[in-house]
Formats: C-alpha cells, sequence, structure tokens
C-alpha cells in the first residue's frame, strides 16, 4: 500500500543567528487536515522554524518538502504563493482598506489592469465564507472590526491566496474566551477542508482542546512528539522543561499588612474606568479579572498616572492625588505594561540597559555608569528569572517575545518597588517560566523574596483566569469600566468570575 505523502516535511532544519543557534536540527511531518501544535519554551526556536516555512528566514541547513516537491521558500510572498500562510500575533492588516481590499490585496483579479470589483467581492465572500463569518460587511474599513474579526479576515486572506497550510503564532493571547472558541470551531472547518494547521501556543489546555498531534521544541532542538490525546499535560511539560513542574501555583500564607494603595471613586477622563474604588494591602496579591475592553488597562494607567484622572482619588506612600508616572516611581510604585513594544521596552536597548532603566543606582563609580556595574546588576535577573540570551548586552529586539516580557518583569523587580501593578505579566510566557514568576510574586508578596523581610503588595490584571485563581489573595471584576467588589480567593471561580465579568453576576462584597 502507498504511504501517504505529507503535506509538509521539514527535516534537520538548521538556523543561526550569530553566535546563537536558534534552530539546531529540527523534524516536522504534518498531515492534510491535521491541527500539529508546536510547543516550547521562550527561545526554543518555535518562531524561527515558522517564519523559516513561511519564507521570512532561510534555512542555514535543511529540507523542507510541501505535498512531495521540495520547498525553499524566498521570501514569505513566495511562501503565500505556494500555499503557506502565517499569522502573527500582530496582526498585518491595512487598517483603512476595507474588508474586500484586504482579503486580495495584491491578487485583484483584474482585466488587463483594471481590478474587477464584482469577481473581488466574490472571491472575497467566498474567503469569509471559509472562515465562517460571511456576515462580515466587505465594505467596511478593517479599523471598525473587533480583534476576533480582523484575526479572521486575515485568515480569510490567506484561503483566498489557495492556503494548504496555516500557521497560527499565539492566534489566542487577545480574544475573549468566546472569539476563541470560535476560532477553534473555525479550525475544525478548515481541518475538514483538508487545510493543515500549525499552531504555537504556551496554553496547553488549548492545545488539548484543538490540536491532533504536537511537536516540542528544546533548545532548537525537536524533542519530542506524538498524539494530544494520548500524552497527559504533565509529560508535554517535562519534554518542554526537561524536568517536571510539580507545583505551577505556589502559594504560601500571606499575613497582610497596612494599606499602601488606596484607590476612591476613580474615573477616567476618557470614561474608562469609570468607577473604581479598592485598597491594596502590604502582603497581599489581588486579581483584577474582566473581559478585553472591561478597561482594566485604563484602571492601572490611571493610577499610574500615565493617564488623566477626571475624578476620584489614588492614594499612595501618604500622597493623595495625581503625579507623574516618574513621581509614582519614587512614591514605590512601578508598572509592567501589557504593551511590551511601545511602553514596556526600549527594544533598540540591550538587556542590561533595560533591566536598570527605572533604577540607575549603583552602576559604577562615582556615578558612572560602566559595563561591569551593567553586567553585575543585570546578571543575577537574567538568571534568576531566567532570560534566555546569549549576553546581558545583546539587543532586546534579538530575543524572543517571551523572553522580551521577562526583560519586562526584571527591570521591576530590579526597581524595587513596594507596589507592583502588573498588566498581563505572563503573556508570552513559556509553562516552565511562568511557574518561576508565579513562585516570585508569591515570594514578594509574604516577604521572603530578597531577605529583608519587606513584604510588596501586587495588582494583577490578567486575562488567563487560571493563574489569578493559582495566585491572588482577592480577585476583583471589572465589567464595562465598574470593579467589582475584591473577594476572598475562596469565594471565587471560574463561573463567578466570567458571570461577573460579563454583567450577569453577583456583586456584593466590600473593597478594603
Ligand atoms: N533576528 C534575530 N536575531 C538574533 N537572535 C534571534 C533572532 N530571532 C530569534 N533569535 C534567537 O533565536 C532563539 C529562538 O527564538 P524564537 O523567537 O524562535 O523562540 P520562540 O520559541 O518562538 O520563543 P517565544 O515562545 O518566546 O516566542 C532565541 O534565542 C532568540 O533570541
Amino acid at each position: 500500500m502507498n504511504q501517504p505523502v505529507p503535506r509538509l516535511k521539514i527535516e534537520n532544519a538548521i538556523k543561526h543567528f550569530g553566535q546563537t543557534i536558534a534552530l539546531d536540527g529540527v523534524d516536522l511531518e504534518l498531515m492534510p487536515g491535521e491541527i500539529h501544535a508546536i510547543i516550547g519554551e521562550n527561545g526554543a526556536g518555535k518562531s524561527t522554524l515558522m517564519k523559516a516555512l513561511s519564507g521570512a528566514h532561510k534555512l542555514d541547513t535543511g529540507k523542507m518538502w510541501l505535498d512531495g516537491q521540495s520547498y525553499k521558500p524566498l521570501s514569505p510572498h513566495d511562501g503565500r504563493s505556494s500555499g503557506v500562510s502565517m499569522i502573527y500575533q500582530e496582526l498585518s492588516l491595512a487598517q483603512h482598506l476595507s474588508v474586500k481590499e484586504n482579503i486580495l490585496l495584491g491578487v485583484e483579479p483584474n482585466y488587463r489592469g483594471l481590478i474587477n470589483w464584482p469577481k473581488v467581492k466574490r472571491q472575497a465572500n467566498q474567503a469569509l465564507e471559509g472562515v465562517g463569518r460571511p456576515d462580515i460587511n466587505l465594505d467596511l474599513p478593517v479599523m471598525e472590526l473587533s480583534n476576533a474579526e480582523q484575526q479572521l479576515v486575515e485568515i480569510a486572506r490567506s484561503l483566498a491566496t489557495g492556503c494548504k497550510v496555516l500557521v497560527l503564532d499565539e492566534p489566542t493571547s487577545s480574544l475573549t474566551q468566546s472569539d476563541t472558541q470560535k476560532l477553534f470551531s473555525m479550525m475544525r472547518t478548515l481541518k475538514k477542508q483538508g487545510v493543515s494547521i500549525l499552531y504555537i501556543s504556551h496554553f496547553l489546555e488549548e492545545v488539548k482542546e484543538v490540536c491532533d498531534n504536537f511537536t516540542v521544541l528544546r533548545d532548537g532542538v525537536s524533542v519530542g512528539n506524538g498524539s494530544v490525546a494520548e500524552t497527559s499535560t504533565d509529560e508535554i511539560v517535562s519534554m518542554m522543561v526537561g524536568r517536571d513542574v510539580k507545583q505551577m501555583y505556589p502559594k504560601s500564607k500571606h499575613d497582610v499588612d497596612e494599606v499602601v494603595l488606596t484607590v476612591r471613586s476613580l474615573q477616567g477622563e476618557h470614561r474608562k474606568p469609570e468607577e473604581v474604588s479598592f485598597e491594596l494591602h502590604r502582603g497581599e496579591v489581588l486579581g483584577i479579572a474582566g473581559v478585553v475592553g472591561a478597561g482594566r488597562t485604563e484602571m492601572l494607567r490611571a493610577i499610574f498616572s500615565l493617564d488623566e484622572i477626571k475624578k476620584g482619588d489614588v492614594k499612595v506612600a501618604g500622597f493623595i492625588g495625581h503625579a507623574s508616572p516618574s513621581a509614582r516611581w519614587l512614591h514605590g510604585v512601578g508598572m509592567v505594561s501589557e504593551d511590551r513594544k511601545f511602553e514596556g521596552l526600549a527594544t533598540g536597548l540591550s538587556i542590561a540597559d533595560n533591566i536598570v532603566m527605572s533604577s540607575m543606582k549603583n552602576l559604577g563609580p562615582l556615578g558612572f555608569i560602566t559595563r561591569r556595574g551593567l553586567l553585575k546588576a543585570s546578571k543575577p535577573w537574567i538568571e534568576k528569572i531566567p532570560i534566555k540570551c546569549a549576553d546581558a548586552f545583546a539587543a532586546v529586539d534579538s530575543l524572543s517575545g517571551g523572553n522580551q516580557q521577562k526583560v519586562a518583569i526584571a527591570r521591576l523587580l530590579h526597581a524595587d518597588v513596594d507596589v507592583m501593578l502588573l498588566d498581563e505579566p505572563t503573556r508570552g510566557i513559556d509553562v516552565g517560566s511562568k511557574a518561576a514568576i508565579y513562585e516570585m510574586i508569591d515570594q514578594l508578596a509574604c516577604g521572603k523574596y530578597d531577605g529583608d523581610g519587606r513584604k510588596r503588595a501586587v495588582l494583577i490584571v490578567s486575562s488567563y483566569l487560571p493563574e489569578l485563581l493559582g495566585i491572588c489573595d482577592r480577585i476583583a471584576v471589572m465589567c464595562r469600566g465598574q470593579l467589582g467588589p475584591a473577594k476572598p480567593i475562596s469565594e471565587c471561580n471560574e463561573l463567578q468570575i466570567m458571570r461577573e465579568a460579563t454583567g450577569t453576576g453577583d456583586k456584593t462584597g466590600d473593597n478594603s
């Protein structure tokens, strides 16, 4: 009997960036209509492999075949024309163009240079039917669509050019739960049509739900593969990190002390947040749950004085009222922004520069900053978190996405603040490093982090409920700009939080 021909085969893929070995011999096989997860720690080589596949990077060595034919894409355009499309986390749509123009951009049917608009419309509509959303208005500028709809338009664009292999790079990181479910059902539809999907995600529960098979990468090598149904999550995690992760959510007893942050009837200048009141105690981890767009980020920004306040007040370190963000640092408040690229990091600078940026004490003699001082200050964080990099002076933008996020967290830890405002701090971070960060948060709250016994207060916004339920002492839910009461963790569960987040739950309680 003839062996079925794989849709995609990769053999011994190798790729270096200078001294860094990003891929060190990866093998992968993908069948038609298969949904295959690519899993691995931050910096394991997932994005590099996918970029080589899509034509954005050229492999140093290794071979690829598409439907049995040798495949060597010269550019993403070349890859797309051969049937391989990659959907990045940051979508690449032309925001001012309409849905139909985006779907057929660059491949518009034309007659002697004149675009055949009725045909554009027909083909765009067909592509939207393929992703199960023929109701999306073809004439609407893309910027008027929600995040999830824009993602579908981008996938529809891949289908319009005859996509055989669709690569989705952490597609659910900014989707709501219900949009995630819709994406999964669209993936199942594409699977039935024979489209093969490579799915990169750090959420193993998603991998379990939607994928058929998986490949684990570690340090640029494929270290394991198999059927998702026949492999337990623990087995996959140990393949990823090369050891057992015993306790994902360590939780010591947190005895809370005095109130360190008081927020009263806070309203932002631009509608969100609308009404926020709570108290945060030293030694406490307070979680803020809510759906995308509820106003959680705006709340943190208003507290940290990045955005104007219309009404209400923030009291921290005995100071009441609005202050500049730099004054907030002086008050002992620090923030990790969810917008890593534009706010969280200076991507053109080195890892060491970024880590010390918010606190430049003791970096050399007589107030000078020396290379030695920078190294001494940054190295412990690089080792502790850990950040995978060539060295402390490597540019932040040469790091993988998850490792960049870890640099943003290291900057806050280095600044040694009392009140930590964390906005989606573990987005894009692998399971093993998440466990390390949860342990740090736990130790920071109970004063065991750096041996001086000083307890910190942590306010954490997250869309990942298991993490909030795992590490917080109390959780408050934000719904349409209004923050509900903070409830002790013993009274919280996923269902109750989702009800409150969507405005259908109980709002009784007290925020002090
Ligand atoms: N353009 C580049 N220049 C230098 N080094 C790079 C470049 N792109 C990737 N690397 C390095 O290659 C390695 C693999 O990175 P890659 O982005 O593929 O990891 P990843 O598995 O996708 O990680 P994450 O889960 O954090 O997204 C990392 O050590 C990274 O720093």
